[in-house]
């Protein structure tokens, strides 16, 4: 089929290149010429593991010819189905803020305005109950002055790929879902997912678009609480002394927790998981509900970062002193900082009047735009060099390997938030759930 992918952030160039490995035609729209730039030069504008390599399969000169990208939205005209792919940041309020949907659904439905047959529009983006029916099919018929379910179709296919292993999770997925309000939409979205889940064997959910959009809240909303549920238990442990890891993999053996997303720690972060629970408990509060789960699972999550720095403050008076933090982008594998427990944590050092040497593999270039003030390392080892204490914020593999590292601190405490180092002679050590 060919197809047309609206923002080519980490979902949008994703999928475009998985589709085009898949066999379709993929044209990638985004309005900042950098992006389209690059995918035509045959390279990934984001970081992800196997990326690189399917956008220089398919775009550039080296290339099947099978993915292109432009700034363009007539793109559209010579393709069947467009995929929306573009952000959904929160307000303020913690509710969801549609404009940049808005925008990009009136630039489509003028485009479609000069399409003489049928269409098909899929939102990709996380959206919340009601958006793609109420807010971007209206767009669309305004701008379009078509009849959705007679000229156009709309349909709501959510995602569930984790950044850092974005390729494999969209190429096996657990489960691909398929809203849509009329048939014709339905019929489309199958065609482009066939050759997925022919591949993958992966189970198709059908449903209407706002259940869809439901399954996509519920899903992240479930992970997060789960993580802030491990948090929770995990902080008991601590008091008596016990192994929230132990108990973790005790209960992880029923299947009906499962062992995954037990790891606690210093809690979630990313793009998705604080906006998508902030988007569901505003839209649920509109229409007169206030979950008290979804809300206690972002009060855990905002706490144990503090309970980080107090374990550490336990230890070491942080009035004058230089520690090392060691990790910043939000879970390891990738540089995004986007809502990393890192940057709560830097801030309450900083408050209680401690200096901050942070070093992260690859996040220092993305942090400098979240966080003032501290000197960062080039190395694991250096950053350790005379500090008065240490935390483990990010668990990247190579902070497991540290070892006579430590010697050279000029207090060896160290707490760890992930759950990442050896406990080791010579140094006081302090997990925040073990
Ligand atoms: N990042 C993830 O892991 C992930 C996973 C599942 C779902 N989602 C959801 O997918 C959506 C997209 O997220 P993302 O992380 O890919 O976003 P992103 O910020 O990485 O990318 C969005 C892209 O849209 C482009 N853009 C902005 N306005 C535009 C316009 N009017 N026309 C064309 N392009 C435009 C931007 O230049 C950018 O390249 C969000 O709703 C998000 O919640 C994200
Ligand atoms: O046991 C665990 C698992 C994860 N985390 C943390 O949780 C956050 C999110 O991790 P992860 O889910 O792996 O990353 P994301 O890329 O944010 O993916 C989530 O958010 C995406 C965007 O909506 C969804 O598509 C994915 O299904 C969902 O897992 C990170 O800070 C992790 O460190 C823990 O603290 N303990």
């Amino acid at each position: 089929m060919r197809l047309s992918i609206i923002g080519s952030g980490y979902v949008g160039t994703t999928i475009a290149a998985c589709f085009a490995d898949l066999g379709h035609e993929v044209v990638n729209i985004d309005i900042d010429e950098d992006i389209v730039e690059i995918i035509n030069d045959g390279r990934a504008p984001i970081h992800e593991t196997g990326l690189d390599e399917l956008v220089a399969a398919h775009a550039g000169s080296e290339g099947t010819g099978r993915l292109q990208a432009t700034t363009d939205y007539e793109a559209v005209l010579d393709t069947d189905v467009t995929f929306l792919c573009l952000p959904t940041p929160q307000n303020d309020d913690g509710s969801i803020d549609l404009s940049i949907m808005e925008a990009g659904a009136t630039q489509l439905g003028e485009t479609l305005a000069e399409k003489s047959d049928w269409h098909t529009v899929i939102v990709k983006s996380t959206v919340v109950p009601g958006s793609t029916e109420d807010t971007i099919t209206s767009i669309l018929e305004a701008e379009s002055e078509k009849t959705v379910g007679e000229d156009f179709g709309v349909g709501m296919n959510p995602e569930f790929l984790r950044e850092g292993t974005a390729v494999d999770d969209f190429l096996a997925p657990d489960k691909v879902v398929l809203g849509a309000d009329d048939d014709r939409a339905l019929a489309d979205a199958h065609d482009v997912f066939d050759p997925l889940v022919a591949q993958a064997d992966a189970p198709v959910v059908e449903t209407d678009t706002r259940t869809a959009e439901m399954i996509k809240y519920a899903n992240n909303s479930f992970l997060a609480a789960k993580i802030s549920l491990i948090n929770d238990i995990g902080n008991v442990c601590k008091e008596f002394d016990i192994d929230a890891y132990e108990v973790a993999d005790a209960i992880g053996l029923d299947d009906r927790i499962s062992e995954q997303f037990l790891r606690s720690g210093v809690g979630w972060g990313g793009s998705c998981f604080g906006k998508d629970v902030a988007a569901i408990i505003a839209a649920a509060s509109e229409v007169g509900y206030e979950p008290p789960l979804l809300n206690a699972a972002v009060e855990v999550n905002d706490r144990q970062p503090h309970r980080l720095v107090d374990l550490l403050a336990d230890h070491s008076t942080l009035e004058g002193a230089q520690i090392a933090v060691l990790g910043l982008a939000f879970k390891s594998g990738t540089d995004d900082m986007r809502n990393s427990q890192a940057i709560p944590v830097i801030q309450r050092l900083q408050e209680l009047g401690a200096s901050v040497t942070a070093y992260d593999p690859v996040a220092e270039d993305n942090a400098k735009a979240y966080l003032d003030d501290i000197t960062y390392a080039d190395s694991a080892a250096n950053a350790l060099v005379d500090v008065d204490g240490a935390v483990v914020v990010t668990d990247w593999d190579e902070f497991a390997a540290l070892d006579e590292e430590f010697d050279a601190m000029a207090s060896p405490v160290v707490v760890d938030g992930r759950r990442t180092i050896e406990r080791r002679d010579g140094i006081t050590y302090e997990g925040l759930t073990w």
